[in-house]
């Protein structure tokens, strides 16, 4: 029997035991504040920055949201930036990626106060990350860890192959994964768009996360028997939908399922866990601004 992993379920619990951390800050006189930034028309990133503003919403955090014309000078988002990073109601800073081509990227994520980059990105917190001494473990990397921690599924000397080098998915997770820690301890393959013969790497692996952003590219028989497969594919194919567009996941869900013993859905399987894990780095952004313990899930 293939289990199917509900990403929903487990965000929930988490934003749960988040509400009582949120308590403990608001009781000592502190409301956890994240701003999220968005400079861009693209529907997709709209859905998810209002998703990520509901969240806050729901668990007691206060979201600060900025919208900036995406026709304005790359300064507005600049200065925008150095005003969030001197806001002491502000403990948490996520400019929606991508950002339009006229704004330096790089400079975006640098300028972020590094105590307030929730997401992980910006340099020194990449560089502790890898070191071993993370601050905060980006979104979507932290979500497939606790997933799979809730799944009963142990990385610790399993075969994981990873499908994407990105620097927000593929790159990080391969760090926590060989950490040796608690949730790490596998051994990793990273595979990319240069991999030569990627069905061969796949079929040796007991863990495999599709994080490509190529549209159904891991199929069944790409699989060992019982692997466990994370789809972190969140790819916007045109559609006859309400929005014209639907979510299309890295893998081939029919036929991957007939030779997972674990998989998650798309959506609802990583998707939700990546929110709930800004949530958990905004808690922890306020609590390490402020000095208010908290135990964190
Ligand atoms: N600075 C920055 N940080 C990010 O973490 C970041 C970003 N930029 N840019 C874009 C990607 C993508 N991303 C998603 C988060 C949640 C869902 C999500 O919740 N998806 C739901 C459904 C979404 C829907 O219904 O459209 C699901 O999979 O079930 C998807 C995608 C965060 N990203």
């Amino acid at each position: 029997m293939t289990t199917v992993l509900d990403g929903d379920a487990v965000a929930s619990d988490i934003r749960d035991s988040l509400t009582d951390n949120i308590d403990t800050l608001t009781t000592a006189g502190v409301t956890p504040g994240l701003a999220t930034v968005l400079m861009s028309t693209d529907p997709s990133s709209e859905t998810y920055v209002s998703m990520k503003q509901r969240d806050c919403e729901e668990v007691g955090i206060n979201g600060i949201h900025v919208e900036i014309d995406a026709d304005a000078p790359a300064t507005e988002l600049y200065e925008t930036i150095e005003d969030l990073n001197d806001d002491p109601a502000v403990h948490g800073i996520l400019v929606q990626l991508p950002v339009p081509e006229h704004v330096d990227e790089r400079r975006v994520v640098r300028s972020i106060d590094p105590e307030k980059d929730v997401d992980g990105f910006h340099p020194e917190n990449v560089g502790r990350l890898v070191g071993g001494e993370s601050r905060f473990k980006p979104c979507t990397p932290h979500g497939v860890q606790k997933l799979l921690d809730a799944a009963g599924v142990d990385p610790d000397g399993k075969e994981v192959v990873i499908v994407g080098r990105s620097e927000i998915v593929g790159k990080p997770l391969a760090n926590l994964l060989i950490q040796k820690a608690p949730g790490g301890n596998a051994t990793v393959t990273v595979c990319h768009s240069h991999t030569e013969d990627l069905a061969a790497k796949t079929r040796t692996a007991d863990i495999v996360v599709a994080a490509a952003g190529v549209p159904e590219l891991i199929d069944g028989t790409m699989l060992r028997e019982g692997a466990t497969v994370i789809d972190v594919g969140v790819n916007s194919v045109d559609a006859e939908t309400e929005k014209g567009y639907e979510l299309v996941g890295d893998v081939d869900f029919e036929s991957a399922k007939e030779k997972a013993g674990v998989i998650t859905p798309v959506p609802g399987g990583v998707g939700p866990m990546t929110r709930a894990m800004l949530l958990y780095n905004t808690v922890k952004a306020a609590s390490a601004q402020t000095g208010v313990d908290v135990e964190l899930p």
